[in-house]
């Protein structure tokens, strides 16, 4: 049977393994995203879920294994990678002495569109004229999910997007990630909070 656009797998990995210095960093791990669908990574303190995501993401080469995107390795210097895939991983990619709004015009700058609608949705609308550097740092996280969801792009991959957030927060990230869902993105997400797995993830990676 022919793949709908619901379960078109879009980012594969099959048997990814990364190692430093010889020291196995996760244990081989296959994983499907398809068209629509959230996908969440589980599991206890550094079992490997960053990792993961890295290798997803095409931010660290697997020692084993591949990773496609579209039938394609992953490769994030790759043009059609760095567009499809929205990134949050690490601290994120904020300028202290840059605005929100001069934020929004720098992802419109390099993306081409921005989807405006989408500090509203994060709840800091209202702070586009501050400075990042004036931000909590819950503020500063709802931000950064903003800019990542407000980017154009197919797949968003997550990595704790619910830290430093109150229970209302966490209620806005979910609904921003069910609209994606239904518009045919898909996410990715490393999470420790089991509600929010429960409510969004289709299926579960344990680690
Ligand atoms: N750059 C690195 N150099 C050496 N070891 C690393 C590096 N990055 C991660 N590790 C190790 O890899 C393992 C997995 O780390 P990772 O950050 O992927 O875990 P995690 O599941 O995301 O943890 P957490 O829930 O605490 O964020 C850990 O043992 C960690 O110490």
């Amino acid at each position: 049977m022919a793949d709908t656009v619901e379960t078109r797998p879009v980012l594969v990995a099959e048997g990814i393994t990364a190692s430093i210095d010889d020291q196995p960093l996760v244990v081989p791990t296959d994983i499907t995203v398809s068209a629509g669908e959230c996908v969440a990574l589980t599991g206890p303190n550094g079992s490997g879920k960053t990792t993961l995501l890295r290798l997803l993401a095409g931010r660290l080469v697997p020692s084993g294994g591949t990773v496609l995107l579209d039938d394609e390795p992953v490769d994030e210097r790759s043009t059609h990678v760095r567009s499809a895939l929205s990134v949050l991983i690490g601290v994120p990619a904020l300028y202290p002495d840059l605005t929100l709004g001069d934020h929004v015009q720098l992802v419109h700058a390099t993306w081409g569109s921005v989807g405006e609608t989408d500090l509203e949705r994060f709840g800091v609308g209202a702070l586009r004229d501050r400075f990042v550097h004036e931000l909590s740092s819950g503020q500063q996280q709802l931000f950064s999910l903003a800019l990542v969801f407000a980017r154009p792009s197919r797949v968003l991959v997550l990595d704790e997007p619910e830290q430093r957030l109150d229970a209302d927060r966490k209620d806005l990230f979910a609904v921003a990630v069910e609209e994606a869902l239904a518009d045919g993105r898909s996410v990715v997400m490393a999470c420790h909070d089991h509600d929010l797995v429960a409510r969004l993830a289709r299926r579960q990676v344990s680690l």
